[in-house]
């Protein structure tokens, strides 16, 4: 099976999950398969909330409401997809480099949904470069801070975020500890946050396989 299709039917699976209020929207392509899954069942939920701008304007587009995360109290779900995620239910996220509002909107959900292909499902995290965001006067120190950290970091050129900051993508990092490195590299001045989610991992994920979708919880 393509890859796109098993995004698809994991896309299609994470319907049974929605409530009937406010849904927290992921960023990236499989988001994508899964707002588009949202508009087949327009009314039968209240709105959403995004993770992007990108996110909001397909949302938009597929005539469903966007609400500002303010404005909304906890939500029952997030949905969203992966760069890389373990048995553990810690993820590298921010390949699209949405990650600080994908952990913004993550840290208000209840449920944390992740869909992900098979490829995305890994032993030891860190194969995918980790991003990580970063105000742009900062990004000479926090690129040092992460040497020290044993990173390689490269600068994603051409690329801003949407808070207006840089993204590092850092190489060969040995991530044996994801819930102490994500608050080590946090702790850098400078940095808005990284893509490591294992302080808040995923509390369902949704895989895709060739055998059809498997529904994974940490363990
Ligand atoms: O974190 C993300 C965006 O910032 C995405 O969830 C991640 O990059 C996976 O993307 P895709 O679904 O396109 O494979």
């Amino acid at each position: 099976m393509k890859q796109d299709e098993l995004k698809q039917a994991v896309a299609r699976a994470a319907i049974d999950y929605v409530p009937q209020g406010i849904i927290g929207v992921g960023t990236g392509s499989t988001a994508n398969f899964f707002i588009d899954e949202l508009a087949t069942i327009r009314g039968r939920f209240e709105a959403a909330v995004a993770s992007s701008e990108a996110t909001a304007q397909r949302l938009k587009n597929h005539g469903i409401q966007v609400l500002d995360l303010n404005s909304v109290g906890e939500l029952e779900i997030y949905v969203d997809g992966a760069d890389e995620i373990t048995r553990h239910m810690h993820m590298i996220k921010g390949g699209g480099g949405a990650l600080t509002r994908e952990k913004i909107v993550a840290a208000c959900s209840k449920k944390f949904i992740c869909l992900a292909d098979d490829s995305k499902l890994v032993e030891v995290l860190g194969k995918f470069p980790l991003p990580v965001e970063v105000i742009p006067m900062a990004q000479s120190h926090v690129a040092r801070e992460l040497v020290k950290l044993g990173g390689q970091p490269v600068l994603r050129t051409g690329f801003t975020t949407d808070n207006g900051n840089v993204i590092l993508d850092v190489h060969n990092l040995a991530i044996t500890n994801p819930v102490e490195l994500e608050k080590q590299i946090n702790q850098i001045v400078g940095v808005v946050t990284n893509g490591l989610f294992a302080q808040r991992p995923a509390d369902i994920l949704l895989l895709g396989t060739a055998d059809g979708v498997k529904t994974m919880q940490a363990g």
